[in-house]
């Protein structure tokens, strides 16, 4: 695979504030690369700095070329979307993307991301009518309109819809699959969990992790929730009994499958009935939680 954007060892400061402290990492081409982190991180001021739209120390690259605060020829290749899109209220949608679009023969690309997106029925209105949501997909088909290799998108998932969210997610598998490279961040982890293959965890400046989603939530331990005829009561036998359990919930978190058998037959020999088991297995959202704040977990210990 090759390397459509490396960013290394780069530093930004706004007068004391570290926004960007010796980042440095690789996107590979066709890859769809999640960029999540606090509020404050620095995941929009990397994407700012990956685009030359400020100066920074460090050196950028685009499919091998550097790009900087005046070295903008790579830009060609990219798409992007960093806070909100530039609309004007007196042209229509349809008059936006004729604008932003290259070439001659732009009229069926421009009518292709319309269908994509579900635009049609007001594409040709002016934008002073068009709600949050619908100038955010406007605000993507432009940055999607002259095919890019690389699309960086800044929390493209603001104020859209469910059925947006599911048009603009499919919309993005589709071009990476014929190749195209996606750099997106955003807070909506449960959303870009079903779409990225790769992410890249900001805190304070600082790339704390580079890694895959499976391989973050396979990190961390399953908890398991059992329920029986009687909670409270269960939960004193087991920790009259050794086992480290909340008071009123028998929650623990899972080291291996004879635990969760060594719990059951416990219980049931105490006879207790097991009316349900549930495994809980981490997901971006509390991987993140827990890889970022790991002292706020509250939820009972481990068998
Ligand atoms: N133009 C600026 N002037 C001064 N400080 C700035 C400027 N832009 C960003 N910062 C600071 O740099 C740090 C990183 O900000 P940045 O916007 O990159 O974070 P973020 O991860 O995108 O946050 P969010 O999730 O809230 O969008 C913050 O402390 C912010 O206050």
């Amino acid at each position: 695979m090759t390397t459509e954007l490396k960013v290394s060892h780069l530093n930004k400061k706004y007068r004391t504030k570290k926004a960007l402290d010796d980042v440095s990492f690789e996107v590979k081409s066709g890859q769809i690369v999640g960029l999540v982190g606090p509020n404050g991180s620095g995941k929009t001021t990397l994407m700012k700095a990956a685009l030359g739209l400020i100066k920074v120390d460090g050196e950028v690259e685009i499919q091998g070329e550097p790009v900087t605060f005046s070295k903008h020829k790579q830009l060609e290749k990219v798409g992007q979307l960093i806070e909100y899109p530039a609309i004007y209220p007196f042209l229509t949608g349809y008059d936006h993307l004729k604008m932003f679009a290259d070439g001659k023969e732009n009229k069926a690309r421009i009518d292709d991301l319309v269908q994509d997106l579900g635009m049609q029925d007001y594409i040709k209105n002016r934008a002073k009518s068009y709600s949050l949501g619908m100038k955010q997909k406007l605000g993507i088909a432009m940055a999607l309109i002259n095919n890019p290799s690389l699309v960086i998108l800044d929390e493209p998932m603001n104020g859209l819809d469910p059925h947006a969210v599911i048009e603009v997610r499919q919309l993005i598998q589709k071009l990476a699959k014929q190749g195209v490279t996606f750099l997106i961040s955003s807070h909506i982890l449960s959303e870009l969990e079903k779409v990225i293959d790769h992410l890249i965890i900001f805190n304070e400046g600082k790339v704390v992790r580079d890694t895959t989603p499976q391989e973050l939530n396979g990190s961390y331990k399953i908890r398991v929730v059992i329920k029986t005829n009687d909670d409270r009561a269960a939960c004193e036998t087991l920790n009259n009994a050794g086992f480290k359990m909340p008071k009123t919930k028998v929650s623990f978190l899972l080291k291996d499958d004879t635990t969760l058998a060594v719990v059951i037959k416990f219980l049931v020999e105490q006879g207790f009935d097991i009316l349900d088991v549930d495994k809980q297995a981490s997901d971006l959202e509390s991987s993140l939680m827990k890889l970022l704040y790991p002292n706020e977990s509250t939820q009972g210990g481990e068998a």
